[in-house]
């Protein structure tokens, strides 16, 4: 048993939500221990599918969300959302390098707008495409599944991915959150902790619960296990 102690956060993704109570839902979901609400942006065209944009984020910050809010960019291109989601309310704004021409701009855009800014990375993305930036990263996400759709089944590659990830967050002396999305449930947050994550989104296994505290209840009683 390993004692890591780190300051883990559990976010809730949205997307696995009742989109027609919304509001609701975002409340619950912090009620019952969520920590900030993950919200995937997704534009049928960087991925097959299509969600909510800026204007919903700033329906969840008028509803009286005051959480932070995670806000996950899977579009292209990228720039234009930015000042938008800032705008709305996002805390956090992370993308896909693969969509942005230029990353290291489209990070001084994020901060720029006053944000967290990170970068996301999809399972056969290198960790090198954070080298030359990361010294402009609040966040790095990995991804575990392919983006687009919740409820896959987490990649076990991404283990080994999160360990490489956690030594170059380490090495980098830079308070940088290490994130992972897909897949994360009571089968597999263990794992994914002990390999380096400290902030987990959750999806399907927290929406899909009839009961969202006790589920998040039961993953801080695992992460207390680290
Ligand atoms: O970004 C995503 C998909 O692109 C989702 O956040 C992610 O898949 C979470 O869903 P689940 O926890 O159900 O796997």
């Amino acid at each position: 048993m390993q004692n890591l102690k780190r300051d883990y956060k559990i976010a809730p993704s949205i997307l696995s939500a009742d989109f027609a109570r919304l509001g609701e839902e975002a409340d619950a979901v912090l009620a019952a221990g969520g920590d900030m609400i993950h919200f995937d942006v997704m534009d049928n065209h960087y991925v097959p599918n299509l969600t909510f944009g800026p204007m919903v984020c700033k329906a969840l910050r008028q509803y009286g969300i005051t959480a932070p809010i995670d806000v996950h960019l899977m579009v292209e291109p990228v720039d234009d959302l930015i000042e938008q989601f800032a705008e709305a309310g996002a805390s956090y704004i992370t993308f896909h390098p693969e969509a942005s021409r230029h990353v290291d701009r489209s990070l001084q855009l994020i901060e720029s707008a006053g944000c967290k800014a990170g970068l996301v990375l999809n399972p056969a993305s290198s960790l090198d495409l954070i080298k030359h930036v990361v010294q402009r990263l609040d966040m790095l996400l990995l991804m575990s599944v392919n983006p687009g759709f919740g409820g896959q089944k987490f990649i076990p590659a991404t283990l080994d991915k999160l360990r490489e990830a956690r030594a170059l967050i380490d090495a980098s002396g830079r308070d940088i959150r290490l994130e992972v999305d897909g897949g994360v449930n009571l089968e597999t947050l263990k794992s994914v902790a002990e390999a380096g994550a400290d902030t987990f989104v959750a999806g399907s296994a927290i929406f899909n619960a009839p009961d969202y505290a006790d589920v998040i209840g039961q993953m801080r009683q695992q992460l207390a296990e680290v």
